[in-house]
């Protein structure tokens, strides 16, 4: 099932709704103490504990931790900084019976949970706070961010003042952008989501692993999908794209390409086509259920003339790396509806402007006014519908940082498109298949050995 992802405002509007139904907001921050004391406890015993409590209601959690575990035994001391300042927090603190000592004076110790700011952080951290907790937390073998590391922005995943790294975040009551976007997402090793009996419906959720399944038994070659690569001054890239879409699951791949290029599998058939009009005859074929131009296509003026092909086809389409050049100098006016797009973050901006918000709310924004599905590429890679869907994929290998992985991924898009007809969730498998097989290959691989883990990413979902 899907991880659903909540905003700031979003998890407000969700407890709001839960104490509209009667239940005190003070049995939320006991639910949620209890919850994120259960995770410590078995993640580190009977460990010395330091429990770092802020002025909120993320420092009221801190309490009712540290009263859970030291009830278990657990040899705990609180830090805190300044009063507590809400009602919740303040019945927290009253409820725990131990001395509370002051922050800038607190000793390490081997766990350290660090509940100071969740979702109401307001700006950084005084430089005093954030060199004190760095330091608390590389001196600890262990160490726990309650809800959020403080000095994470919530919404967009920013780091607004030094943040050190965590063992783990617990998340509470559901997943916020910072535990999926990065700089924030990489500051936690492990990430484990709490419940705290809050219902979290969202449109944005966590990237899920797919369920595939197997062509049925009628199956044949163009039942399962026939894949067009549009192909242009480079054939290697066109050649990845094409043969990572034969690898994922489609029926056929043609490459329709002016090079006369021989290798690669012998299952991907070359149309030559040496002009935009023979490219134009190649694409009135009406078995082709996708088509996709970018990879290796070049910027010149036959690259133009080839796209320009393509986007009057009438095929549904998935426009990658130079198609997305191109069309950030003609303007996104010329896009078909319903396409998908694959840009990083180069072309994302050439497409769309500098827009505002987090990584998500520019990926849905440049989803609405293209009306396409968009893949805003990297490190947190975000899928957005023009509907108002969105999957994030976090902790992707950073070993794809290598030449041909994009090429690669838009052959996924375009076999998983061929193959479901649905666009939001043919680039969510594909973006998940793509990690996979990146995470199967292990370290120092290269775009072609992603190709050969396809099929095991796939069966793994079957
Ligand atoms: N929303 C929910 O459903 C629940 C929220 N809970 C907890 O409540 C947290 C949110 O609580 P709050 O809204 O009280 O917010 P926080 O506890 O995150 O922080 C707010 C407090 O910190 C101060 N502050 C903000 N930025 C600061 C800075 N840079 N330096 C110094 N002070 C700063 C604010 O003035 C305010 O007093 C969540 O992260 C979670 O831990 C849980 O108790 C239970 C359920
Ligand atoms: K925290």
């Amino acid at each position: 099932m899907a991880t659903p992802v909540l905003t700031a405002a979003g998890m407000r509007a969700a407890e709001q709704a839960v104490i509209a139904s009667g239940v005190p907001e003070y049995e939320l921050m006991e639910r949620a103490g209890a919850a994120a004391a259960e995770i410590i406890w078995r993640a580190g015993g009977l460990r010395d504990t330091l429990v770092l409590c802020g002025p909120g209601n993320n420092g009221g959690d801190g309490f009712v931790i540290a009263r859970l575990l030291r009830a278990r035994g657990v040899p705990v001391r609180v830090a805190a900084l300044g009063d507590s300042r809400t009602s919740s927090a303040i019945q927290a603190r009253a409820a725990w019976a131990g001395p509370v000592e002051a922050f800038n004076d607190a000793e390490p110790a081997a766990q350290l949970v660090d509940a100071l700011f969740g979702t109401g952080l307001a700006r950084e951290l005084d430089d005093g706070i954030a060199a004190q907790l760095h330091d608390l937390v590389s001196m600890a073998s262990h160490s726990y961010a309650i809800d959020l590391p403080s000095g994470v922005e919530t919404d967009s995943g920013a780091l607004l003042s030094p943040v050190p790294h965590f063992g783990m975040g617990i998340a509470l009551g559901a997943l916020k952008p910072a535990h999926l976007l990065f700089p924030a997402a990489d500051r936690m090793t492990r990430l484990v989501c709490a419940d705290i009996g809050i219902a979290a419906n969202s449109s944005i959720c966590r990237l899920a692993p797919p369920s595939v399944y197997a062509p049925g038994t009628e199956a044949h070659k163009y039942s399962r999908g026939l894949v067009a690569v549009v192909g242009g001054e480079m054939a290697g890239a066109s050649l990845l794209a094409s043969h990572a879409a034969a690898r994922s699951g489609a029926g056929m791949v043609r490459r329709i390409a002016a090079d006369a290029y021989i290798g690669g599998p012998d299952a991907i058939v070359t149309d030559f086509a040496k002009t935009a009009t023979e490219v134009e005859h190649s694409l009135q074929d009406k078995r082709l259920a996708v088509v996709l131009v970018g990879p290796g296509l070049g910027r010149n003026k036959d690259a133009q003339a080839r796209l320009d092909v393509v986007l009057k086809s009438g095929h549904p389409l998935v426009l990658d790396a130079d198609a997305l050049n191109i069309l950030g100098e003609i303007g996104i006016a010329h896009l078909p509806q319903q396409a998908i797009l694959t840009p990083h973050e180069a072309e994302f901006t050439r497409l769309f402007g500098q827009l505002p918000g987090s990584k998500i709310d520019r990926a849905l924004d440049a989803a609405r006014r293209s009306r396409c599905v968009v893949v805003y590429k990297g490190a947190g890679t975000v899928i957005a519908a023009p509907d108002g869907r969105a999957a994030v994929a976090s902790h992707g290998s950073s070993w794809l940082s290598t030449a041909g992985t994009g090429d690669v991924l838009a052959g996924i898009v375009a076999s998983r498109l061929a193959v479901m007809r649905d666009g939001f969730q043919a680039a969510c498998e594909a973006v998940w298949l793509h990690g996979e097989a990146a995470r199967r290959a292990g370290a120092a691989f290269i775009a072609d050995d992603l190709i050969e883990r396809l099929p095991e990413a796939i069966a793994s979902r079957l």
